[in-house]
């Protein structure tokens, strides 16, 4: 296994920072307390950089300013999704002996989260709707991040001090956005600005369908040329899944391979969960896949045949008996699938496939064994004489890593399953897991693709 690191990521978020801009956005009135020494400030600026907006990956710095030497201050975020779920989260800390307060050197005394964590009122937010998970659903549009500053330590907070209301996109400046209709194809495709052509990647999501965008997005603001491909539940495609044809991921694989603007000659898949063990098939079966990174997918055929020309893989035996329950009232699935080492038809082939791996594991993944999968697709191929794949296996890190700055979806409704799940994984490390991985992966696009590292400007 190759550990991670950390530290290439604090140095690009340094570059990243911009100049300062301090704006006084809410000054209350003053506290009227008879005489009684207050902390409340009237003169308190929150700043929040790069000023106003920013891309969902981008880091920002979060100062207070004007606050009495050591106040203590309670800071909380709150972002509403589209269909009006609230996201919120809180810390707690203690101004410097000049009243200010650098969420990058000023560590949180609890709360949400504790320590230093420039990042945590994003990272640690939690649903006010339980077991719900943080989806952007309009690329078009930002989330609005709303932070305040309220005096003391209060839970429910005291005076606020001061807010900053900062938009959070998904489109760098320049990426287009083209919805693809091609055949049977249904994706939307995200192009860097001109002039290309640029690596070309397939990304695809898991179970529940639909067509999310929200990655592609994002990474297409790196240089890449990115398709969200939809297949199932998804405007004329079929609404369960049942079988998958690799046909129609092929009609895909061709259709971005022969755009105008993609450089091949082979595309990249990203996939994550039911979208990396598709991943998996489409590059064993098909041909033009150069690179493939894979989040916590799985090796074998899980919930339905998977087929292709004469060929079909049957799905894994469910193991009913296996489901847990939780103390919290979950089920917990990870031992509900038979090995594909024992249900040997339902091992994906990989060892066909010529395309370069990277997988990046949740070790905390209570979806399924995401890294018993990757170790044996890692034997397999090169008891094949095929290429070690690279492995990255994140600690307590759950089922879902998205990019960076997501919140941890640790549970919820498992449409396969039909009930609440634990999907694992804890806060803070879970976070730094998304960090990396989102890092990883554009690096292994970049090398693999042989693309140059080229980023869009964040500045929107
Ligand atoms: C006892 C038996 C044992 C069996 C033991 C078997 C073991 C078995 C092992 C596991 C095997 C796994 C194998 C694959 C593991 C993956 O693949 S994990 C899943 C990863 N999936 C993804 O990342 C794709 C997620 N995409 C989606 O879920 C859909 O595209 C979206 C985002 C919900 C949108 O779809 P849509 O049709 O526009 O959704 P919408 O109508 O708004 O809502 C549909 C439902 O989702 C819910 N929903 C919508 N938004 C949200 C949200 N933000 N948060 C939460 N829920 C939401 C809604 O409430 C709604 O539910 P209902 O009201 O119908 O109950």
């Amino acid at each position: 296994m190759v550990a991670s690191s950390f530290a290439v990521l604090r140095a690009s978020r340094l570059c990243q920072q911009g100049w300062k801009s301090w704006a006084r956005l809410l000054v209350p009135p003053p506290l009227s307390t008879g005489g009684w020494t207050t902390w409340a400030r009237t003169n308190a600026t929150l700043s929040v950089e790069p000023e106003a907006r920013s891309c969902w990956d981008e880091p920002l710095s979060i100062s207070v300013r004007g606050l009495a030497p050591e106040q203590p201050v309670t800071l909380r975020s709150v972002l509403r999704d589209e269909k009006g779920a609230l996201f919120r989260a809180h810390a707690r800390y203690r101004a410097d002996a000049g009243g200010e307060l650098d969420l990058a050197r000023t560590p949180a005394l609890g709360g949400s989260f504790s320590g230093l964590e420039p990042m945590g009122l994003l990272w640690a937010m939690e649903p006010e709707r339980p077991l719900w998970r943080l989806i952007k659903r309009d690329v078009q549009t930002p989330f609005e991040v709303e932070l305040e500053v309220l005096d003391g330590h209060e839970p429910d907070g005291g005076q606020r001090l001061a807010r900053a209301v900062h938009e959070r996109h998904f489109l760098a400046p320049g990426v287009r956005r083209v919805p693809v209709r091609e055949g049977r194809v249904r994706a939307t495709l995200f192009l860097p600005p001109e002039p290309g052509p640029f690596p070309g990647i397939i990304d695809l999501f898991g179970v529940g369908g639909g067509l999310l965008e929200y990655r592609a997005s994002l990474l297409a603001g790196k240089g890449f040329a990115v398709m969200a491909l939809a297949y199932y539940n998804y405007d004329d495609l079929p609404k369960n899944m049942e079988t998958m044809h690799m046909e129609y991921f092929e009609e895909a694989v061709n259709y971005l391979r022969s755009h105008p603007e993609v450089k091949g000659p082979g595309i990249g898949l990203l996939g994550i969960s039911k979208g990396g063990e598709l991943g998996l098939a489409m590059a064993s079966f098909l041909k033009g896949i150069t690179a493939a990174v894979v989040i916590n997918g799985s090796v074998a055929a899980v919930g339905n045949t998977i087929s292709y020309k004469d060929e079909t893989i049957p799905p894994v035996t469910i193991l009913r008996n296996q489901v847990k329950m939780t103390k919290d009232g979950l089920k917990d699935v990870v031992d509900a699938l038979q090995s594909p080492l024992v249900d040997k038809k339902s091992f994906i082939p990989v060892e066909r496939s010529d395309t370069a791996f990277l997988f990046l594991v949740g070790q905390d993944d209570h979806n399924w064994k995401s890294e018993f999968y990757a170790d044996e697709i890692s034997k397999r191929l090169q008891a094949h004489g095929k290429e070690k794949p690279q492995i990255i296996c994140y600690p307590a890190a759950g089922h879902y890593i998205e990019p960076p700055y997501f919140p941890l979806c640790s549970a919820g409704m498992h449409l396969l399953v039909g009930a609440n799940i634990t999907f694992g994984g804890e806060p803070k490390p879970h976070a730094m897991a998304q960090l990396d991985a989102w890092q990883q992966l554009q690096t292994f696009f970049h090398k693999q693709l042989g693309s140059e590292c080229l980023h869009v400007s964040p500045k929107i």
